[in-house]
């Protein structure tokens, strides 16, 4: 996250830390906890990596630091990637992981509502993105969760920033004119999480962006309302 700030405990506590168990045990994407047995991520979080049994889903906790040898996680049953996806780009960049048990809710490890279709055209005003990924385009992955409130932007505006690409219509994008302030490597998978009426809502999964915070170059996220009849098609 490029101009956050550090989160609190428990401010976040659907954000989790999707680790990949190989030759370096490390933070590799984030993802939301939507049930209590399953997350919703990226699907380019999975590329030439798709077997679950080297996944491991950290929650509840603030602090890549907390993570250690003996600190407990979710092991990951089954990895769904959309059927149309081929690259973030392209859009369709989401996926589900089911955990092989469920796990208990407790203060720091809770779910995030998904947007209903009655709200797909809502404005949020209050939106936010948060992980651990770098603070500047060529930086590591931060220790303490940060967070950060982006605006959201129309379609229309966000095709206008990437005249070269097709902006996909599932997508949402959210950042500011003059930069400063966005997700960058590592956040991918993660929650842009919006608060509307006291509740808080999974509007986005972030995907991908041209460089970090750059002028006119806002993030691109995938808009999970236009996924919603998937999303309960896989997971009931
Ligand atoms: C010790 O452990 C580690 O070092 N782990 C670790 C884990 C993961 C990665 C990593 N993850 C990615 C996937 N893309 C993203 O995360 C954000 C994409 C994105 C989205 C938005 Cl909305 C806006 C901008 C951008 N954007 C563009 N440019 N940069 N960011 N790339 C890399 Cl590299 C690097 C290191």
């Amino acid at each position: 996250i490029v101009g956050g700030t550090d989160a609190s405990p428990g401010e976040w506590p659907w954000q989790v830390s999707l680790h990949v168990k190989l030759f370096r045990r490390r933070h590799h994407c984030g993802g939301s906890i939507i049930s209590n047995q399953w997350i919703l991520t990226a699907a380019h979080c999975f590329m030439s990596r798709q077997n679950p049994n080297i996944w491991r889903v950290y929650a509840g906790i603030l602090k890549q630091s907390e993570i250690k040898e003996d600190t407990p996680f979710f092991k990951v049953e089954e990895i769904i990637i959309h059927p149309q996806y081929t690259y973030a780009q392209t859009g369709y960049d989401i996926a589900l992981l089911k955990l092989d048990k469920p796990m208990n809710f407790t203060d720091l490890q809770l779910p995030i509502c998904l947007p209903s279709k009655e709200e797909a055209n809502m404005l949020y005003t209050d939106c936010w993105v948060i992980g651990w990924g770098y603070r500047k385009e060529r930086g590591l992955v931060e220790d303490i969760l940060q967070k950060v409130t982006v605006p959201l932007m129309s379609k229309e505006e966000c095709q206008a920033r990437y005249r070269k690409r097709r902006i996909d219509d599932n997508v949402i994008c959210a950042g500011y004119d003059e930069g400063g302030r966005d997700a960058c490597k590592g956040d991918s998978g993660g929650p842009l999480s919006c608060k509307h009426e006291e509740v808080w809502y999974l509007v986005g999964i972030t995907s991908w962006g041209e460089g970090c915070a750059r002028p006119r170059q806002p993030g691109v996220y995938t808009k999970v309302v236009d996924y919603l009849d998937w999303i309960l098609e896989k997971t009931t």
